[in-house]
């Protein structure tokens, strides 16, 4: 398993889907459900395979996922990738929060497949996750992979943690950033890429 993954306590065995059924099922139980009734009966298993898929990101290898899609080119401009999608998990709740990723990076000889960077967020956000540790996650593996001029990753989110629960504020938005190599040591460039995607920001 590559270190891309940076995570020391890297989940890679397929969860047990019978063992998790039985803890929804006692879940449902002690929430005082019934759950032999008709629409709870397989909701344990769902619940389980859920699960699995919306934590596939601990059993990903992120050199698998580049498939070797790091090309030596010229190019030496940002790159822009925004409006990237992403779902995840808050560790502290277990409930789902999501919005946008904004990456770019400024090439050194060395530039990677467009999907890749997508695909990038979904290892990392199919995990549990907090929004800070997600954003430096996705600009470290594109830092150590591309040895790029620099690399910007920046993160918009609701938490439904935030929104349905506790302070329950209904339009509350995190942002995070992390910035790396030429980003971090420029405003210029910082600001000519906050720039970019300035319109897409709530
Ligand atoms: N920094 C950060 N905090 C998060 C993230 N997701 C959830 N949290 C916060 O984690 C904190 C956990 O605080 P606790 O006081 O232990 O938990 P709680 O009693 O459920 O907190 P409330 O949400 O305020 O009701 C809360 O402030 C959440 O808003 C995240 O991605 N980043
Ligand atoms: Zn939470």
């Amino acid at each position: 398993m590559a270190d891309g993954n940076r995570d020391e306590k890297l989940v890679i065995t397929k969860p047990d889907i019978e063992k998790i059924s039985g803890l929804i099922k006692e879940l449902l139980i002690e929430l005082g459900e019934d759950p032999n009734r008709e629409g709870l009966k397989k909701t344990p298993v769902r619940v389980a395979k859920a699960f699995e898929y919306l934590t596939k990101g601990y059993r990903e290898d992120i050199e698998k996922v580049l498939n070797g899609a790091i090309f030596t080119e010229k190019y030496n401009e940002m790159v822009i990738v925004k409006n990237i999608d992403f779902f995840s998990l808050c560790e502290h709740h277990l409930l789902p929060f999501y919005g946008k990723v904004h990456i770019a990076y400024i090439p050194n000889g060395k530039i990677v497949g467009l999907s890749k960077i997508p695909r990038i967020v979904e290892v990392f956000s199919r995990r549990l996750q907090v929004q800070e540790r997600l954003t430096q996650q996705i600009a470290d593996v594109l830092n150590e992979y591309l040895n790029p001029k620099g690399v910007a990753v920046v993160i918009e989110a609701r938490h439904l943690c935030m929104i349905m629960r506790g302070v329950e504020k209904q339009n509350s938005v995190a942002t995070t950033s992390a910035m790396h190599g030429i980003f971090a040591e420029d405003v210029k460039t910082r600001n000519e890429f906050m720039h970019l995607i300035s319109q897409d920001l709530t």
